[in-house]
């Protein structure tokens, strides 16, 4: 058992789940998702007073980790079409690379995934998790390889998540992170 006493009602704002290595952040972050199953207990989702199915759940949802994989042979606008489809929501490739663009990544939209650095490889996890505008946004280290550049877009997603009243979740031990954080659950 990893969990014990854990009760949490989470809404709107800009959510911290904090601890030391190991702790459990990374796991917590995937029950929430609903890619882990707890062994016990219950894990709910509303959208505007509604319940989601957990089938429900992938349109609502935005994920972003670094341990989440994306194919190398195909290009930042692939892989994120890709994910678009596959969690129903069609985006255009116009919006797409304009996203990417964003980020910083405006000439490496047709740039196969596998032959980006890993800061950039992070920027475009982030694109694929936040282009599809869902109530629900769950970012574990979103800062993981970003220089300071990167990390200003991540200061620009908490500000636009407060503002457009968006449930996001950062997973993280570091301060800078944190930082941007309202609220913060810490594991023990
Ligand atoms: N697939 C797995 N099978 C079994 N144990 C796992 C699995 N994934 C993680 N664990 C264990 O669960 C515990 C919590 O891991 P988790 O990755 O959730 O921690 P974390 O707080 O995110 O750590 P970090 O800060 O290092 O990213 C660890 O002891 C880890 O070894």
């Amino acid at each position: 058992m990893i969990f014990r006493r854990i009760e949490a009602e989470i809404g709107p704002g800009v959510h911290g789940v904090a601890g030391p290595n190991g702790s459990g952040k990374s796991t917590l972050m995937k029950c929430i998702a609903g890619l882990i199953r707890p062994d016990a207990g219950k894990i709910s989702w509303e959208v505007e007073g509604s319940p989601l199915k957990p089938q429900q759940l992938y349109r609502q949802l935005g994920f972003s980790a670094p341990y989440i994989r994306m194919y190398n042979e195909l290009s930042c606008t692939e892989n994120i079409r890709l994910v678009c489809e596959l969690s129903g929501r069609a985006v255009g490739d116009d919006e797409i690379r304009a996203q990417l663009s964003v980020t910083g990544l405006q000439a490496k939209t047709e740039t196969w995934y596998g032959q980006l650095s890993s800061g950039q490889q992070q920027r475009v996890r982030l694109v694929s998790a936040l282009i599809k505008k869902t109530p629900f946004l769950l970012l574990d280290e979103p800062g993981t390889n970003l220089d300071t550049a990167g990390f200003a877009y991540i200061g620009s997603v908490t500000a636009k998540a407060r503002e457009e009243g968006q449930t996001l979740i950062i997973a993280s031990n570091e301060s800078r992170e944190l930082d941007l954080c309202d609220k913060i659950i810490r594991i023990k």
